[in-house]
């Protein structure tokens, strides 16, 4: 088992440390905020994760886990050093803002005072491993120290974050000296996970192609979702139909309102400006972008269209975190659609099941005036008199609620399902004006076989059929 030291307490760092301690390594996981390192010796974790406090909690008691805010307490016999930091959209026309990195650098190399493999975590333009290299070569003080350096990148999402550490998809390792990167990946082996191991540049930008792609889909699927709704068709079946296509696959096809969260806009925006730097066009990084805009003004011109106009109204709106599961708000649709609403003269009635709090915080942000909203205690709540209920985020719990109760509580009873999570038919018996996102408003029951015919239609197709409806 290793010693090792993450840097960075935030979604990634956290849950870095904390699985590697789960794995039987002892780990110090440093962060610069005195107050988050203060909450986290009493047990009290900076973001909502399922799973992670009882996972801290283990492996603190186990003695396999510490935080400090101290480097030198933090690197104390490391042998290898993580960095997880944060790397946001920097004021240099997209590209990403590399200076906690840099500094988290610096800081090693000024306590450091033996061999160690710094890891970084971190997304980080292509070249940024040279630049990490650099800045610690020139900051060393202690002349017993040297390092190698990797980069690791990581593939987690938020929500599912534990999970998807221990189940990874694959590990990608890049280094310019390959036994540095086979000493990380020895930390991983227990995770039987293939390992991708290369050079530093391919590395970092796998994390951006990656990340990227998976933007693409989503914006393809949501430009496919207005043709649907226009031409009259169903987004969501036309995406299962697609997604049985091996090549396609199913994930990531949801129309909605678009991406939003730490990674997707910020990596996109990095990628396309290392794109322009380099003398290149990146059309279609931009159609990604400019489309995923446009799918949060579809909620507003939705309203505007049954309301006529939204002056005096009250507008309810379920969940504000970017997606479920997690309070994390960074670019949450959530933010864009109250502030656009409230502009237009509406209140807003709103409830999130975790993001209370952080949301209350990304509203006062982006200057939204908080007299305009009211915070509710369910979703039952939000719905009392409203005029129209906007589904933002797809949390399980709004699946499952009484949607006659919420019908019949509203003064208009108009649903504007932003992530597609109600039957349009469905939502139509119960009384609603109801609205999707590339859903026909009466989707012909054509997948569905009626009762006396299934027995004629082949089996597999049957069961597709009825996978397709349910859906
Ligand atoms: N959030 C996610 O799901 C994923 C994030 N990433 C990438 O991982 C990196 C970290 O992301 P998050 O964990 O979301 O960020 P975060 O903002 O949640 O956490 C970053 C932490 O680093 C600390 N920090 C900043 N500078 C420091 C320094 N010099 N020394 C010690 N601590 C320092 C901050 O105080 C903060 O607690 C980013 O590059 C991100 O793009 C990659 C995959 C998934
Ligand atoms: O680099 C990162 O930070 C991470 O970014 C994403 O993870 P995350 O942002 O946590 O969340 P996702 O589940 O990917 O969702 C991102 C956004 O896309 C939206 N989405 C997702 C899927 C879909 O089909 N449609 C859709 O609109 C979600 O609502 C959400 O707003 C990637 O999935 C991770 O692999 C990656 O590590």
């Amino acid at each position: 088992m290793s010693v090792i030291c993450v840097i960075g307490t935030g979604y990634v760092g956290l849950v870095t440390g904390t699985c590697l301690a789960d794995l039987g390594n002892t780990v110090t996981c440093i962060d610069i905020v005195q107050e988050k390192i203060d909450r986290l010796k009493k047990g009290i974790l900076p973001i909502y994760e399922p799973g992670l406090e009882e996972m801290v909690d283990r492996n603190v008691q186990a003695g396999r886990l510490r935080f400090t805010t101290s480097y030198p307490e933090g690197l104390e016999n490391s042998e290898f050093i993580f960095i997880a930091v944060n790397t946001p959209t920097g004021n240099n026309q997209g590209g990403a803002d590399m200076r906690y990195v840099e500094s988290a650098a610096r800081s090693i190399a000024e306590n450091l005072d033996h061999y160690a493999i710094v890891i970084n975590k971190s997304t980080v333009p292509v070249g940024s491993g040279d630049v990490v290299s650099r800045v610690i070569s020139n900051n060393l003080k202690s002349p017993d120290a040297s390092f190698s350096v990797v980069s690791n990148p990581e593939f987690l999402r938020e929500g599912a974050a534990l999970l998807d550490f221990q189940n990874p998809d694959r590990i990608v390792l890049g280094s310019s000296e390959p036994e540095a990167a086979h000493k990380v990946a020895r930390l991983y082996l227990q995770l039987r996970a293939p390992f991708v191991i290369t050079d530093l540049y391919t590395a970092e930008m796998i994390k951006y192609a990656s990340n990227a792609f998976l933007a693409t889909k989503i914006s393809f699927i949501n430009e496919i979702a207005q043709v649907c709704e226009r031409l009259g068709a169903d987004v969501k079946q036309v995406a299962i139909g697609m997604g049985y296509d091996k090549r396609i696959g199913h994930s990531f096809l949801d129309a909605g309102l678009g991406y939003g969260g730490s990674c997707f806009p910020k990596d996109v925006r990095a990628l396309a400006h290392m794109a322009d730097e380099a003398g290149l066009h990146p059309q279609m990084l931009r159609a990604v972008m400019d489309i995923n805009h446009d799918q949060r003004r579809l909620v507003v011109t939705k309203l505007n269209n049954l309301l006529g106009s939204l002056r005096g109204t009250t507008i309810g709106i379920l969940g504000l975190a970017f997606k479920p599961n997690t309070d994390d708000m960074r670019e949450a649709p959530a933010v864009d659609i109250i502030h656009w609403v409230t502009s237009q003269g509406a209140h807003v009635r709103v409830y999130d099941p975790v993001a209370t709090e952080t949301g209350r915080e990304a509203l006062v942000r982006e200057n939204v005036k908080l007299q305009d909203v009211t915070f509710c205690k369910s979703a039952y709540d939000v719905a009392e008199k409203v005029d129209a209920l906007v589904v933002v985020t797809d949390w399980n719990e709004f699946k499952s609620l009484n949607m006659q109760k919420i019908h019949d509580s509203m003064h208009r009873p108009i649903l504007i399902d932003g992530r597609n999570i109600y039957e349009p038919s469905e939502m139509t018996r119960h009384g609603f004006t109801y609205r999707g996102i590339g859903r026909a408003t009466n989707p012909a029951p054509s997948v569905l076989p009626s009762e006396d015919t299934t027995s004629e239609i082949p089996e597999k197709m049957a069961q597709e059929s009825l996978i397709a409806s349910e859906s």
